[in-house]
């Protein structure tokens, strides 16, 4: 299957428009098929030895949600103790989830174990499975902007917090909490960008011809 010329600039669209939303959700709700359309797209990513090591806990229920906050608030306090004078000022003044304002949460999680001891392509080394769900939450955040739809990833929390939260077993870790939701607009550049936080680098220092 070929991609078309405007095919091809349709995912650049989405590549380069997709942004970390945490401000600008509507309550506005989201449809069923369009949220199963997402998290198809999230199990349609590539896998270590085809383990798909993940699942999707689909939140909509605010008291949830409040419980994810409160995890979010109480490491978002260890993190701001974690800078210094005024970066913490910067840091503190930084909107870092919208979890409450979204209408759905989405946990991306890994198995571990899925699949046995022995994984193809997992061998040398083990942490390939934690990549596999990432690639996941790419896909989910990809196919999300393609459907005009805000999601922020939220990392600002310890593990336990959310598998409490939601029921999780011991041996599942949550590789990421997404809220997800329509929004007013989407930023054209990073927010910590914008912020004078980080500049984006550019590419001609990071790709390496031959030797690093
Ligand atoms: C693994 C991981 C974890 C987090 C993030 C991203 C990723 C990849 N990002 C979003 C991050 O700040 C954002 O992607 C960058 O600033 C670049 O902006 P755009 O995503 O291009 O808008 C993020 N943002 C936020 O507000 N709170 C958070 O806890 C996190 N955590």
């Amino acid at each position: 299957m070929t991609i078309s010329a405007d095919e091809r600039d349709a995912l650049y669209k989405v590549i380069y428009s997709r942004r970390d939303v945490r401000g600008q959700f509507l309550a506005d709700p989201v449809p069923e098929e369009v949220l199963r359309r997402v998290l198809d797209a999230a199990h349609h990513a590539p896998s270590v030895g085809f383990m798909q090591p993940w699942d999707f806990v689909v939140v909509r229920d605010f008291e949830v949600r409040k419980q994810i906050k409160a995890g979010f608030e109480t490491a978002h306090a260890e993190a701001a103790a974690m800078f210094e004078g005024a970066k913490r000022e910067q840091y503190r003044s930084f909107k870092l989830e919208g979890i409450l304002e979204a209408p759905v949460g989405v946990c991306v999680t890994c198995d571990r174990t899925r699949s046995g001891e022995v994984v193809i392509g997992r061998t040398a080394n083990p942490e390939m499975d934690l990549y596999s769900s990432v690639c996941a939450v790419q896909n989910l955040w990809l196919a999300a902007r393609a459907e005009n739809l805000g999601v922020g990833w939220v990392s600002i929390i310890h593990h336990d917090s959310v598998r409490q939260a939601l029921g999780i077993p011991e041996h599942i870790v949550p590789v990421a909490w997404l809220c997800i939701g329509y929004v007013s607009f989407f930023h054209d550049t990073p927010e910590l960008e914008q912020a004078g936080w980080l500049p984006r680098l550019a590419l001609e220092e990071l790709v390496h011809q031959e030797q690093w």
